[in-house]
């Protein structure tokens, strides 16, 4: 025979809404009644809620001994349908104040409700979201009964506090009570078959001695709190922009851009580069994601600018990836060759959100924005001078323009709030307009090079598990005479089968970094420059890529015509690391 506890409670609310529940509670199963609803007394005032209390209820043992309840439930229900429909609404209002005006008098606790949604507004309120995510980390784990969701584009079950369930916590000695309230709205669409509208709200309840504390500091201890979990439990997300033909309009908006989870395993751990300009490039990231305050002080838009050059597959995008990995933010990967407009750039910026990551990926080559193009520029817009209006002529072309890229770097981003970086990469540096990369906008460049001894090592270890080996010694050598990319020099290393070879991956390195210098001493020798043969190689290789010049070289500037100091430059500066 079933034993079973069994609590009656009547909440009532007035009024709009006004309700009235009655709970069954049975164990962790309940059920309730809701008595101001007209269709749920006609159909006996049902309303079964989780656990197995429910229809085939009737038909079991379990069933038999609630029968008696629901019949006397039953009268009640429509004693009180009967008292509501000829109670004035007046005498109503009036009697829900006065109960008010008496619990107020005698409770000496203070609620403060947290709704779900603004006032007018569709969106969760941010309130709302950060209450959520600090009950479910801090509180849900002594709650009966918890929701589960898998939020958009996560793997990761999240949990919250059920809604009526109560969960108590405490603060510097206070004791503060939530409670999640779920409350149905009417709209009497329809008389007699009102349209019922869900409402969540968080309650919390403490003893009014606690209030200045709870002002002061709790509730920004609960707004803190329930942000960083936020930013902890997010999935990060790389998105891409969609071309404005595919933008539409939903609900939400326009949809300018597409995302998927961002799961780059990328780590400065893993980065082949010198271990000296790592150790700055962290602490540069470090800097900017803690200074809010900072940026705050001297006046400055908490942004900046990263410009990555180098040869191809010497680790720019496995850079980006490190980046945002390290730093935990989204990545905004902006195809400019995708954007028609100024207007649609604009568009684009102002829908990436905070703790992002925007890169512009080979910006030479998305879009005609070097200097020579701002030259002939220069020229059209003397020739339009009597056309003073005519100020942005480039984007009548239905492009995207150099003054369009400037004013989303310098203009917008300053006004759309912070904690955003901006990353251009580049082979080619010195095609770039120098307006474009100077200090401000891209705040610190980053010569990404060919592998050097110190990048090796970490790529050795990453792909084979080896710190030493009596081949180290010899490859040392190899790669100050020869440049091979990191990426190359990882496809060299790349174990052939599971048991990792190490002694072979080595010894195809060799080859490969010896087959190399061959290849670079042939292309050297139609070149006139003869008076030192070994700078004679490496200058030649400098000069079958002219353009390549400047941005292999070890410094940020790239204005040195001398081809023979900047082959020097860059062979100590290989050797430095
Ligand atoms: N510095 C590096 N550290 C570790 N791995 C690297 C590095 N550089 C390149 N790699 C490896 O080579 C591959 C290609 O590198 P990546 O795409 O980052 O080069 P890139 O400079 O962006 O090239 P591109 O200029 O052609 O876009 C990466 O997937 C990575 O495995």
């Amino acid at each position: 025979m079933l034993t079973f506890s069994f609590c009656l409670r009547i909440l009532t609310r007035f009024p709009p809404p006004n309700y009235i529940y009655i709970y069954l509670v049975h164990r962790d199963d309940f059920a309730s009644i809701n008595l101001t609803s007209p269709t749920s007394v006609m159909i006996m005032g049902l309303e079964m809620v989780g656990g197995d209390a429910d229809v085939p209820a009737y038909d079991s043992g379990f069933g038999y001994g609630w029968a008696g309840v629901w019949s006397t439930l039953a009268s009640l229900l429509f004693l009180w349908s009967m008292v509501q429909d000829h109670l004035p609404f007046q005498l109503e209002d009036h009697l829900a104040a006065l109960a008010r005006r008496v619990l107020a008098a005698v409770s000496p606790y203070v609620t403060i409700t947290i709704d779900e949604h603004a006032a007018d507004s569709f969106a969760r309120s941010e309130a709302y979201r950060a209450a959520e995510a600090y009950l479910s980390a801090t509180c849900a784990g002594r709650a009966a009964r918890l929701r589960a969701d898998l939020p958009d584009g996560s793997d990761r079950v999240s949990l919250a506090v059920d809604d009526h369930v109560e969960v108590v916590d405490g603060f510097r000695g206070a004791r503060l009570c939530w409670r999640k309230t779920k409350t149905l709205r009417r709209t009497n669409v329809i008389a007699w078959n009102p349209r019922e509208e869900e409402r969540r709200a968080y309650r919390l309840t403490f003893h009014r001695r606690h209030r200045a504390l709870v002002e002061a500091a709790y509730l920004p201890h609960v707004l803190a709190e329930g942000r960083a979990v936020t930013v902890r439990n997010r999935q990060r997300r790389l998105f891409t922009n969609n071309t404005s033909g595919d933008w539409g309009g939903g609900e939400d908006g326009p949809r300018v851009w597409s995302h998927v989870k961002l799961e780059h395993p990328s780590t400065f751990a893993t980065l082949a580069m010198d271990p000296a300009r790592k150790q700055e490039i962290v602490d540069d990231l470090e800097m900017f994601r803690d200074g809010k305050e900072y940026y705050a002080s001297v006046g400055k838009a908490w942004k900046r600018g990263y410009l990555l050059f180098g040869p191809p597959g010497t680790g720019k995008s496995t850079m980006i990836a490190a980046m945002a990995n390290f730093l935990d933010y989204d990545v905004y990967d902006l195809e400019l060759t995708a954007v028609k407009s100024n207007t649609e750039l604009r568009r684009l910026f102002i829908e990436t959100t905070g703790k992002s990551i925007i890169v512009i990926e080979d910006i030479d080559c998305s879009i005609d924005l070097t200097g020579k193009r701002k030259k002939s520029n220069k020229n059209d817009k003397k020739k339009k001078k009597n056309m003073p209006w005519d100020n942005d002529e480039e984007d009548k072309d239905g492009k995207v323009t150099l003054s369009g890229l400037l004013n989303f770097i310098d203009g917008l981003w300053s006004a759309c709030g912070g904690e955003r970086i901006i990353i251009f990469t580049t082979n080619h540096k010195e095609k770039l307009d120098p307006a474009l990369i100077r200090r401000g906008r891209m705040d610190m460049h980053i010569e990404m090079s060919y592998c050097c001894f110190e990048g090796f090592k970490v790529l050795a270890n990453n792909y084979l598990g080896v710190a030493e080996h009596e081949l180290f010694g010899e490859i040392r050598r190899l790669l100050e005479e020869t440049d091979m990319s990191p990426a190359d020099v990882a496809e060299n290393l790349m174990p052939r089968s599971k048991k990792k070879d190490v002694d072979a991956c080595l010894g195809k390195l060799v080859k490969a970094l010896k087959e190399a210098s061959r290849e670079a001493a042939l292309a050297a020798k139609p070149l006139p420059l003869n008076k030192d043969e070994d700078k004679d190689e490496e200058g030649t290789d400098e000069d079958e890529d002219d353009d390549n010049s400047s941005i292999t070289s070890s410094g940020h500037d790239s204005d040195s015509d001398d081809e023979e100091e900047k082959t020097t430059k860059k062979r100590e500066a290989k050797k430095k690391g």
